[in-house]
């Protein structure tokens, strides 16, 4: 995969203090790059300016080519609610060849095949005539999805695409964004962690305005982790606690019930000898092993609890 846009050292304060501070990342062609961080971290501003709508006071944004498009989705898509969805994406596309000659006959044919293919996969092909004043918040969250993808562009900026949507709606749009990834450069953000848990390729967290860590979405949920698995077994152990304790030192054994053990390491890397060993160690039937907090909503609690008490 290569890099299609470099982020270097973007600073942007606002008077009151909010903004962003020294941002440096890469998103890259073909890939999903998420950026998460708590209200107020400073997401929209970074996208802003990424998008060309907020000047930095320092640092730089780089795209692979001159020539590169982006088409940026704004959080809350706001439209003039006199028109139909079909009318807010041929505006949207019309606007974006303003630039670029084509045949006009062949173009227009091709254009309205474009807006009503586009609808119908941002699922919005019943509604194409109906006006905007109707629709609801989702409606109008896809309707900018749609509104950003029938530009064809070379990076995607969605804001939050899946915030006002309900689960099907979100499955609808994680669809969506997989199947476009293919396509282009896609940077976006969301609250939703289980949405960019399934989505990223990598995570940026920002906290405050900064960077507090970035990766890859599997080095995000494991870096600093301590895993700890749930261990069922078929009947109680045949060693007690002390003695588990003593046969694998590297892990920490905690009967939760008498057939429910809780196994943790201090890290992975423990774990990958240690854990087969600890199994075997109870000497009964094992029926169920979970790793536990392996989702980005406990990563994320723990990077940003370990940033507030570091
Ligand atoms: N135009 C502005 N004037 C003053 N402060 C601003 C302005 N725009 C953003 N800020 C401040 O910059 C900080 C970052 O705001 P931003 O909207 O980027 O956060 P966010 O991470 O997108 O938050 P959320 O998750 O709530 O959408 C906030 O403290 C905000 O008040």
């Amino acid at each position: 995969m290569s890099v299609a846009v470099t982020v270097q050292g973007l600073t942007r304060v606002y008077p009151g203090g909010g903004g962003i501070r020294d941002i440096s990342f890469t998103a890259e062609d073909r890939a999903v790059t998420a950026v998460i961080g708590p209200n107020g971290a400073g997401k929209t501003v970074l996208f802003s300016i990424i998008a060309g709508l907020t000047s930095a006071q320092s640092g730089a944004v780089s795209f692979a080519s001159a020539d590169m498009t982006m088409a940026y989705c704004p959080d809350v898509p706001q439209f003039e609610s006199w028109l139909t969805a079909r009318e807010v994406v041929e505006t949207s596309l019309a606007v974006s060849r303003t630039n670029r000659p084509v045949n006009k006959k062949q173009n227009d044919v091709r254009a309205e095949q474009s807006v009503q293919s586009t609808l119908r996969t941002c699922g919005l092909g019943a509604v194409l005539d109906r006006r905007v004043a109707d629709f609801s918040r989702g409606m109008l969250q896809r309707l900018g999805v749609a509104a950003a993808l029938v530009t064809d562009p070379d990076i995607l900026i969605l804001d939050e695409p899946n915030s006002a949507l309900d689960p099907i709606g979100r499955a609808d749009v994680r669809e969506i964004i997989t199947e476009q990834k293919r396509h282009r450069c896609i940077v976006l953000s969301s609250h939703l962690l289980s949405e960019i848990e399934q989505l990223a390729d990598r995570i940026v967290v920002l906290d405050h305005g900064g960077i507090v860590t970035q990766g890859t979405t599997a080095s995000i949920l494991t870096d600093g982790l301590e895993p700890n698995w749930m261990v069922r077994l078929g009947t109680p152990s045949r060693r007690d606690i002390t003695d588990l304790n003593t046969v694998v030192p590297e892990a920490s054994f905690t009967f939760e019930t008498d057939t429910l053990c809780s196994v943790r390491f201090r890290s992975f890397e423990r774990a990958e000898t240690g854990l087969i060993a600890a199994l075997e160690a109870f000497q009964v039937p094992i029926i169920e092993v979970t790793l536990r907090d392996r989702d980005l909503d406990a990563s994320f609690a723990r990077i940003i609890q370990n940033r507030e008490h570091s």
